[in-house]
């Protein structure tokens, strides 16, 4: 795909239908209950009315799409794990598991699994095999993969989700395995904010201070080697991004494409999400923010995009483990809207009009 198509993708996505969100207030405002007290469950049912362009949507299936891929910038010692944890947890979320099997069975999600960038040969008919390329290229050095690269791992993930619109999947949600995948999203994060990266750089899989403090060093260095453009965001994902994390935007960007809501996951996800809403600033109205992470940088990111996280429990594992905890979430609102009585069916007063005389 050239960059001149995926701008027409990016060109293609639209605003949230504001006639639908504003029929769901109204619904919403006619149930049972007092206005607004269901809270944030009434901005996610408005939001995805204004999404899908009906005031009572149903969604149908849900998955998470998994993308795996490998980081050259752990040559430098900057993961607790070693990379070749990578291929060996894709085995095991083919294999049902890992902890985002597990939770996806407890809220009915299928989870797609994709080798968009892993360094080791895979193969099982369960796996989407989209290797753009066997890892990333250590960006301590120089840039992680190439403009053309990153640009195909958007491609691959548009295309996953479209492809699972077709299939009749209504609510998509990111997750990703990549050893040294936070080092990446980091860096992201401090070049598209302008952010020490000291300030918006965590502890990962669990490393200790003095590796902290490396790995903030290996993001300076990298930045200082690259000198990525901040109002480029091609650029910046080429040079200090990751496969796995521009195929996330492609699906951010495909679910959008198609109007089909997307919840994002923790930090590298959201990571994803940043870049995709530089690439096409409507897709920020189709995305559903699930839990903020322990991980230092997720809150200042979620600030960055405008988004509100649904859950806070304290967890910092990613594979879309957050995020499809929160769609049990997502569905409850809508069958709030669909299922509760309204004050006129039911026969229950509305709130007293005018404050009483003297009150
Ligand atoms: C067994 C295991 C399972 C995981 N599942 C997700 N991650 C998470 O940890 C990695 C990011 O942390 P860092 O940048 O410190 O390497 C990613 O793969 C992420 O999804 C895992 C990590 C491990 C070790
Ligand atoms: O929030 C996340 O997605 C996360 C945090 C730490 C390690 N892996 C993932």
């Amino acid at each position: 795909m050239s960059e001149q198509e995926l701008g027409n993708i990016l060109a293609g996505i639209g605003p949230l239908d504001e006639r639908a969100a504003a029929e769901a207030a109204r619904r919403l405002d006619e149930l049972t209950k007092p206005p607004g007290s269901l809270g944030r469950l009434e901005a996610v049912a408005q939001q995805v009315a204004g999404i899908r362009g009906e005031a009572l949507p149903e969604l149908g299936r849900k998955a998470v799409v998994v993308m795996a891929a490998d980081h050259g910038v752990c040559a430098e010692g900057v993961s607790a794990f070693p990379a070749e944890v990578t291929p060996q947890m894709v085995l095991n979320f083919l294999g049902g598991g890992a902890a985002v099997n597990v939770l996806s069975r407890q809220t009915g999600a299928e989870v797609v699994c994709v080798d968009i960038g892993v360094n080791a040969m895979l193969s099982h008919p369960l796996l989407r095999s989209h290797k753009v390329r066997w890892g990333t290229a250590n960006m301590a050095e120089g840039p992680a993969m190439t403009r053309e690269e990153a640009v195909e791992a958007i491609r691959t993930g548009i295309e996953i989700a479209r492809g699972l619109a077709d299939e009749g999947f209504g609510l998509l949600a990111t997750g990703e395995m990549g050893i040294g995948n936070t080092t990446a999203s980091s860096a992201l994060l401090s070049v598209l904010t302008g952010e020490e990266p000291a300030a918006v750089t965590g502890r990962g899989t669990g490393i200790d201070d003095a590796r902290l403090r490396h790995k903030q060093e290996v993001i300076r260095r990298a930045i200082a080697v690259n000198r990525p453009d901040p109002n480029d965001p091609l650029d910046v994902l080429a040079k200090v991004g990751g496969l796995e994390i521009a195929g996330l935007a492609g699906v951010i960007l495909g679910a959008a494409s198609r109007r089909i809501p997307v919840v994002i996951d923790g930090f590298i996800s959201s990571a994803a999400a940043l870049i995709a809403a530089r690439l096409a600033p409507l897709s920020r109205d189709f995305m559903i923010a699930s839990h903020l992470s322990e991980e230092r940088g997720h809150a200042r990111l979620l600030q960055e995009l405008g988004l509100a996280p649904m859950l806070q429990l304290d967890m910092r594992l990613g594979e879309g483990t957050g995020a499809v905890l929160a769609f049990p979430l997502v569905e409850a609102s809508l069958k709030l809207m669909r299922e509760m009585a309204t004050f006129g069916s039911a026969g229950v007063s509305q709130a007293a009009g005018e404050t009483p005389a003297g009150a």
